[in-house]
Parts: C-alpha cells; sequence; structure tokens
C-alpha cells in the first residue's frame, strides 16, 4: 500500500480540483499512445506478464550451481536490479554489479571469483553501450580461457528481442538469452527481465514485486481522487520552477534506489520541449536518516529552490529493540523502543522541521519495504515520470542529449 500525505501543503486539494482538466488530459494523451509503436509504453504490460515470468524460473531452477552472479550493464540495466537485489537478495548468490570501466575494481573482482561458480549476465537494450562492451569481453575471455567451450553455459544476455550486436551473438553463439520488449525503454525496464532474472537468482518474491506494481497500474487508471501517479505529477509540475526535485528515502535496505530515480526522472525530462525550450528539474537524492547529518541542513536553511519527496515505511517488515543498559542516561529515552518507532521518529521529525523552514515537503507512506510495496511504489514513479513527460510537452523515452557524449567517446578512442 502506497500513501500521498501533502499534510504540509494546503493549498493542494483546491489544486488538484483546478488541474484536474489537464491531468485527465495528460492521463489520456498518453494512454491514447498505448499499442503505437514507438510510443515506449511497453512497461505498463510488464506486470502482466507471467509468460516471461515462467522462463525466468525455469531458466533459474536449471541453473542451481550459481554462486556469483556478475550483471554487467549501465543506467537502465543495472540502476533497478542494484536496487532491489540490494532491499531483497537472499544472499545466497552473490552479486557483482559491472556498471564502470574502472580498472582496479574489475581486476579485483575477477581476482575473487571463480569462473566455475559464476553467471555473466550482460544486459543493454541497445547491445552496443561501450562500457557494457568492454566489460563483457573481459568476462568472456576469462570464462573462456578457464572452461574452454563450456563458457556458454555461464552467460546469459538480456537485449533487444531482434536488433543489436548482442542479440546477433546470443543467436550465433547459442546463448540463454532474454529480451527487454522493444516498446520498453532502459530506465523503464526494471520489471521486463533486466530486474527480473537477476532478481530471480537473489531469491526474491517476483510475484508480490509484479502484484504491487499492478496495484499502481489499477490506481493510475482509475478516478482522480485515488489515481496517485497523477497527485504526485501535478505537485512535481506545481514547483516545477524550483529547480530541485529531492527524493529521501528512509530506509537502508533502498539506499540504492534514489539512484534509479534520479536516472529516470533527469534522463526523462530534462530535455528540450516542442518549443525548444530547456525543460527539467535536477533530482536529488537522498537517505535517511543518514542524510539528516549531512544534507538536511541545507534542505531546512538553504535556499526555497527544492520539493522534497519523502518515502517513509509505515511499519517495519520485522522489528528490533533497543536493549535497556545501566549508566548510559543519555540513551534513557531510546531503551525499550524499537529501531523502527525511532526511524519512523526520525522521519515524522524531519517532514515537520523542513515543514515548518517553508519548504515545500510532501510524504509518500509505504506500507512495508517489501516486494510488494516497493513494486507498486516503481511503477508508480514511472507512471510520474510519463505523466511529467505529458504535462511539459517533452517525450520521456528518449535521451537525445546523450548521444553527443557515446559519439565523442568513440571519436577519442579513434
Ligand atoms: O541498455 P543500454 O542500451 O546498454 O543503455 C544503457 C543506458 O544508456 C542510456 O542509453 C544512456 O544513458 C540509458 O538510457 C540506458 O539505460
Amino acid at each position: 500500500m502506497l500513501r500521498l500525505d501533502t499534510r504540509f501543503l494546503p493549498d493542494f486539494g483546491e489544486a488538484l480540483r483546478q488541474n484536474a482538466p489537464r491531468l485527465l488530459e495528460a492521463r489520456s494523451a498518453l494512454l491514447a499512445r498505448k499499442g503505437e509503436p514507438g510510443a515506449m509504453l511497453g512497461w505498463l504490460d510488464l506486470p502482466e506478464d507471467t509468460e516471461t515470468l515462467r522462463l525466468i524460473r525455469r531458466y533459474r531452477e536449471a541453473n542451481p550451481w550459481v554462486e556469483d552472479f556478475v550483471h554487467i550493464g549501465i543506467g537502465g540495466s543495472a540502476l533497478g536490479p542494484k536496487a532491489l537485489e540490494a532491499a531483497f537478495g537472499d544472499g545466497r548468490v552473490r552479486f557483482h554489479f559491472v556498471d564502470h570501466v574502472e580498472p582496479e575494481p574489475l581486476r579485483a573482482l575477477l581476482g575473487r571469483l571463480d569462473p566455475g561458480k559464476t553467471l555473466v549476465n550482460v544486459v543493454s537494450k541497445s547491445g552496443a553501450t561501450a562500457e557494457t562492451l568492454a566489460a563483457f569481453l573481459l568476462f568472456l575471455r576469462w570464462l573462456e580461457e578457464a572452461l574452454g567451450e563450456g563458457w556458454r553455459r555461464h552467460v546469459a544476455v538480456t537485449t533487444d528481442p531482434q536488433k543489436g550486436p548482442l542479440r546477433a551473438f546470443a543467436e550465433r553463439e547459442g546463448l540463454a538469452s532474454f529480451p527487454i520488449p522493444q516498446e520498453v525503454g532502459g530506465r523503464f525496464s526494471v520489471l521486463s527481465p533486466v530486474g527480473l532474472l537477476p532478481l530471480a537468482f537473489a531469491g526474491v518474491d517476483l510475484e508480490a514485486l509484479l502484484a504491487g506494481a499492478r496495484k499502481a497500474n489499477a490506481q493510475a487508471q482509475g478516478p482522480l481522487e485515488e489515481a496517485l501517479p497523477l497527485h504526485t505529477a501535478l505537485l512535481q509540475d506545481l514547483h516545477r520552477e524550483r529547480p530541485i526535485s529531492v527524493f529521501m528515502v528512509y530506509s537502508e535496505r533502498l539506499k540504492h534506489l534514489p539512484f534509479w530515480f534520479v536516472q529516470l526522472h533527469s534522463e526523462s525530462l530534462g530535455k528540450r520541449d516542442r518549443e525548444g525550450r530547456r525543460v527539467g528539474t535536477t533530482a536529488l537524492p537522498a537517505l535517511g536518516p543518514q542524510d539528516q547529518h549531512a544534507q538536511v541542513q541545507l534542505f531546512r536553511e538553504g535556499p526555497p529552490d527544492k520539493l522534497i519527496a519523502l518515502v517513509i515505511p509505515e511499519h517495519p517488515v520485522e522489528d528490533l529493540e533497543i536493549p535497556k543498559a545501566e549508566g548510559l542516561e543519555a540513551a534513557a529515552y531510546l531503551q525499550g523502543k524499537t529501531f523502527h518507532r525511532l526511524l519512523r521518529a526520525e522521519a515524522e521529525a524531519t517532514y515537520q522541521a523542513l515543514a515548518e523552514a517553508d519548504q515545500r515537503v510532501y510524504a509518500l507512506y509505504l506500507e512495508r519495504v517489501d516486494p510488494y510495496g516497493v513494486g507498486w511504489l516503481l511503477q508508480h514513479l514511472m507512471w510520474q515520470t510519463a505523466l511529467l513527460g505529458e504535462l511539459w510537452g517533452v517525450n520521456a523515452f528518449d535521451q537525445p542529449g546523450v548521444e553527443l557524449g557515446k559519439a565523442l567517446t568513440r571519436a577519442l578512442l579513434g
């Protein structure tokens, strides 16, 4: 269950009423394109895709020997699974996310792994991303040298169903491969095999994850009063003159989630609109309670240039009591309370303190940090982003601004 709280934004109810026609129009425009080739709305259907789930399950069951899982991919091909594995992985398979090209950690990782017990999963929608291909070449050579012809069993490829160099390679070599549906872009792909394959090896409850996402889909398409993504899209839209959009999550398990959100928000919305105007707000990742001791000073007393979204878990999955001890009077107020109660109190205190400093802040209450709740949250945020694309007149599903950097990298390498 996901719940929006706007208690410190008393003007929001009226703004929602006034903006209802715009919001409903944005949603209709988005849904009207569903099914059109190139509309890139395939992420809406991923939560229903039980066939892919079945294939992934089968592959996981056929490979019980895997002890180390190397996930090679970057951006949308890594950030979602990285966030979810950290949150919900059962630890039985060790995960290594290779989303960089720094030689020292690459050497160190190769030195630690046993090729006979390692599965290398290369993930790239385009099949042509420099960082991903470079790392894949390295791991390919390493597997071939250690295992000879047997290397093929140790590689899985997740890429476009038809196009691209990795698709062609997987087919030529007869490798296990999984499709990223054509109509699903990288940053909207966490519930495709991009996320589901690694998370199956991580022991995550995939049904619950997808069931949560289905709830977000249902809510988003329901009556305006219940359509939460329309509400948070409006909150972001109303504050678009504030250049910074803080995404602060009160959960250690979800510590990588803000980085997934940063790519989703920034790469989808930071671009030129149809009139050529530059639009977008800068997503700033933050984590509670750690950032109470780092960024919250700025959020409270710094310039009023931010909209702050707090994600606050309402209940723990399993709680833990803070023990009592003699002779530590300073901690008396903590003793006998639970850790979740402390976490929740800190989140509420920050929420209130920010509002009292006249900062614009709202909260998304997550019933529990579990796959169901987080599946809901992820799909909610994808809806929010797609709706903002409509409201801001930008294509939320392309990323023309990153192409020049890629071309220049190639040129510099000769
Ligand atoms: O999955 P690919 O094609 O390797 O792309 C990785 C990432 O690179 C980008 O194309 C550009 O940053 C992202 O949109 C994408 O998630």
